[in-house]
């Protein structure tokens, strides 16, 4: 059976495919959310063509790493053909099923590395079912035509939810009594144990999840400081500091929320623990590569951190298991040996609201992507949305055109668009990549036909794709 990807690279299947079903036989009203993408008021009065290029059960998408129940459902009924596996998958295995498939859904585990993605052949689009989108080569993906959305917000609010339970948690030293409890152990002590009221928590980079945190603190009556690369509107009565030095230098909690970038690898090592208040705390809920866990231990066994709350490693176990061992992180022994340090299994963002709002956000930009050619939200393409095609207009094509950002390239695709009706027309570029949508009226399977050839053998092409 002829891929998307295969389609929409030779268009001579495409159009043969395409041939086998009436252009029109294949509408019927997309789902409410593609709605909100057309025109304003008009959504209401007037139905928006679902445009396939294929018929949807041809379209194969594999799900990891247990995404949510409610972007699964979205899929499959959009009519795809779905595969859902718990967990990721080592590089060869991955490599094997990601030959296959239009879709991938990944959350923070498996890595979309040039390597695995040069296998690709047939993908159209990555779904990172979470926030960060480290784990993929925006870069490669993107010069290959391949889209990358993710869900920039909705599980912030539960991050910052689970790192006030670590402030006071670490304050308390509450790990530590439950541990003694569970073996037995009575032991009531005050010493070193405190209260959050009036003590100051330094935020690292105040985007989505640290400005929410800062509310949430600042209600339990700590004073907020926050060092980011951004100039960035204080929440309340936060105050932004000039540099790291000086918020771990007021800070009695540190707390990290930057994404994992060359500059922030190893950002918290023996140079800023010595910058630290003694007897203050760390907390890592961002990426395992943030803190240099080996200095971190040291820190801890000189008391300069009195404690410290780690939800996320340099190297993460791809599923459930007895795997967090020593072969997996070389120190993974001696942290395990401190007193007053939380262990999470990179549950920052695991709760039933963020991982269904999540599963309904991604799947919902996928479909889109998919049936509308609609790239708002994407992290590596330009955004670029079209006021969708209606029922009313039966003899429509969309042209999606996605290129090498080069001079030129405009003025031949207008010629080969020139004999035919454009309505309307979009364009965008960002860095090398640009992707330009147009919607063209009165054209017959031979005309789409035709346009897709010339497109394809346009020098910048990167990926054509016709949708009616
Ligand atoms: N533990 C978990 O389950 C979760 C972890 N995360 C991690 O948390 C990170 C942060 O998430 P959001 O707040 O949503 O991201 P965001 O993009 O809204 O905010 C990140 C902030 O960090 C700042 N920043 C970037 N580089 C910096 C640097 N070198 N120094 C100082 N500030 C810097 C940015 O300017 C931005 O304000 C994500 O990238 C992800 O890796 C996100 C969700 C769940
Ligand atoms: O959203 C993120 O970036 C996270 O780190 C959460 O990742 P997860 O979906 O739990 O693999």
């Amino acid at each position: 059976m002829a891929s998307a990807r295969d389609i929409a690279q030779r268009p001579e299947r495409a159009v043969s495919y395409s041939l086998s079903v009436s252009p029109t036989a294949t509408m019927h009203s997309p789902p409410s959310s593609q709605q909100s993408f057309a025109a304003g008021g008009l959504a209401s009065r007037i139905k928006p063509k679902q445009l396939k290029p294929f018929i949807t059960t041809d379209i194969k998408i594999l799900l990891l790493e247990n995404v949510n129940q409610s972007g699964r459902d979205l899929l499959t009924k959009q009519g795809y053909q779905v595969e859902f596996l718990k967990s990721s998958l080592p590089e060869a295995e991955l490599i094997e099923k990601i030959r296959d498939v239009h879709v991938i859904g990944i959350r923070s585990k498996t890595k979309l590395t040039e390597k695995v993605l040069r296998e690709a052949k047939n993908l159209l689009v990555i779904g990172c079912f979470c926030i960060g989108t480290n784990q993929v080569d925006l870069t490669y993906a993107a010069k290959n035509g391949i889209a990358v959305f993710n869900s920039p917000f909705a599980n912030s609010r539960s991050v910052a939810e689970l790192v006030i339970a670590e402030i006071i948690t670490l304050a308390r030293q509450l790990g530590d009594r439950s541990n003694e409890m569970h073996r037995g152990t009575w032991n009531k002590v005050s010493a070193k144990c405190w209260e959050v009221r009036g003590k100051t928590l330094g935020i690292v980079g105040y985007g989505h999840i640290g400005s929410q945190l800062s509310v949430l603190a600042e209600a339990m009556g700590m004073s907020v400081v926050y060092y980011d690369v951004v100039t960035l509107m204080a929440i309340g009565t936060a105050k932004q500091v000039p540099t790291l030095e000086a918020l771990l230098q007021e800070a009695d909690f540190v707390t990290l929320h930057v994404p994992e970038t060359p500059e922030t690898k190893n950002m918290i090592s023996t140079a800023q623990f010595e910058q630290m208040k003694s007897g203050s705390y760390l907390i890592n809920a961002s990426r395992g590569t943030v803190v240099d866990i080996p200095a971190l231990i040291n820190a801890m066994r000189s008391g300069k951190v009195a404690g410290a709350a780690l939800d996320v490693y340099p190297n993460e176990p791809g599923g459930n298991g007895d795997y967090f061992n020593s072969s997996l992180n070389t120190w993974g022994d001696d942290l395990r040996a401190l007193n007053n340090l939380i262990l999470t299994p990179h549950i920052g963002g695991s709760t039933e609201e963020a991982q269904r709002a999540i599963g309904v956000e991604v799947a919902e930009a996928l479909v889109r992507y998919i049936n509308q050619g609609i790239t708002i939200g994407s992290v590596n393409l330009p955004e670029i949305t079209l006021r969708s095609l209606t029922l009313d207009e039966p003899d429509h094509a969309r042209v999606i055109y996605i290129h090498r950002n080069v001079p030129g390239v405009l003025r031949k695709v207008n010629e080969i668009l020139a004999d035919h009706n454009v309505d309307k027309q979009i364009s965008d570029s960002k860095g090398d990549i640009a992707y330009l949508m147009a919607d063209v009226s009165d054209v017959k399977v031979d005309d789409i036909k035709e346009i897709s050839d010339s497109l394809e053998a346009l020098s910048s092409k990167i990926l054509t794709r016709v949708l009616y």
